[in-house]
């Protein structure tokens, strides 16, 4: 368990983390959400203890990060690569790690085993690793110490479509054997597949702490997938009943604001031809650009706002 409290950090006037307060519960995989700059990574360095708050406090299991007796048996970690000495092979830093941490060297072929580096790849230099690579190599280090707790910055990037089916498939295992599981991702889709409770953070300050169900149901706009020949004609039907009417990236028709099965009687009573009328649910990006775009430090402007 992980339990922040009205945990701040300010850098200079910034206000980078601001009166953060939540728990992220074992047996479940918690996603932590907001856009560039909001103070995800900046959080997850105080839970770590790699800064220190400014006021307010997070405890690890009950016990700030400094004073775990063992901690890397305690939390498993992965913000960001680049920690690695390049010289170094993945099996030495492995041990490095081990030995230091007193955990059995036995565990080091473990860990690369779970996380798929064969032996051959894990005898090279970490130089030549791939982005995938390496990142598999980080998880390994986070796991090491068969740790409770696992803080992981963006585990999914640079992995391909295996790894990060491969990952979705590691965490959901580890917080079913009941260990605590709190990572951030831009990758809604995939946040979506893989967490059961979310926080959100913007600006620093919590925006929801909230199921995964709980956080789309609340905050979707139903809409309806309508595929016409005809499109003119139902569209002002369907605006002169008040419904929003919008193009669909893949093809199609977005109507808010009425059901299904108004939209198909007003098409039959008016003589429009309707091909699909589907209704649908937002999905976690819909909702989470709509509660937290709003929130962004950093937003770039339409390309017409900029030629002018
Ligand atoms: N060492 C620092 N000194 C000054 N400002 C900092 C420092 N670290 C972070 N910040 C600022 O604090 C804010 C939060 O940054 P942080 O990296 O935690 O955001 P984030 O949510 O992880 O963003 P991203 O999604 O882009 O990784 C940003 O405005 C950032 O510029």
């Amino acid at each position: 368990m992980i339990e922040a409290r009205e945990l701040t950090k300010r850098y200079g006037d910034h206000v980078a983390v601001d009166r953060l307060t939540f728990h992220v519960k074992p047996g479940r995989v918690t996603g932590f959400l907001g856009p560039n700059g909001a103070g995800k990574t900046t959080t997850m360095r105080l839970i770590l203890g790699l800064d220190a708050p400014t006021s307010g406090g997070v405890t690890v299991g009950g016990v700030p990060y400094s004073g775990l007796p063992s901690p890397l048996r305690t939390v498993g970690s992965l913000l960001g690569a680049g920690e690695v000495h390049g010289g170094r092979s993945a099996q030495r830093h492995l041990l490095g790690l081990a030995v230091s941490n007193g955990i059995a060297r036995d565990r080091v072929d473990e860990v690369l085993e779970l996380v798929g580096l064969p032996a051959d790849t894990a005898r090279r230099r970490v130089r030549g690793f791939s982005l995938g690579m390496g990142q598999r190599l980080g998880i390994a280090a986070a796991l090491l110490g068969d740790p409770e707790v696992l803080i992981l910055d963006e585990p999914v990037n640079g992995l391909d479509t295996e790894g990060i089916r491969w990952m979705r498939d590691l965490l959901k295992s580890l917080a079913a054997q009941g260990r605590t599981v709190f990572l951030s991702s831009h990758l809604m889709s995939e946040m979506e597949l893989t967490a059961d409770h979310l926080i959100v953070v913007g600006r620093g300050r919590l925006l929801a702490d909230t199921t995964m169900r709980d956080f789309i149901e609340t905050h979707s706009q139903g809409h309806v997938l309508v595929r016409t020949p005809e499109p003119e004609g139902l569209r002002s039907l369907v605006e002169g009943r008040g419904a929003r009417w919008r193009p669909e990236p893949r093809g199609g028709w977005r109507v808010e604001g009425l059901s299904a099965d108004v939209i198909g009687d007003l098409a039959r009573r008016h003589g429009h031809a309707i091909h699909e009328l589907t209704p649908r649910h937002s999905s976690l990006e819909d909702v989470y650009t709509e509660l937290a775009q709003p929130a962004a430090r950093y937003r770039a402007r339409p390309e017409k706002e900029v030629a002018r």
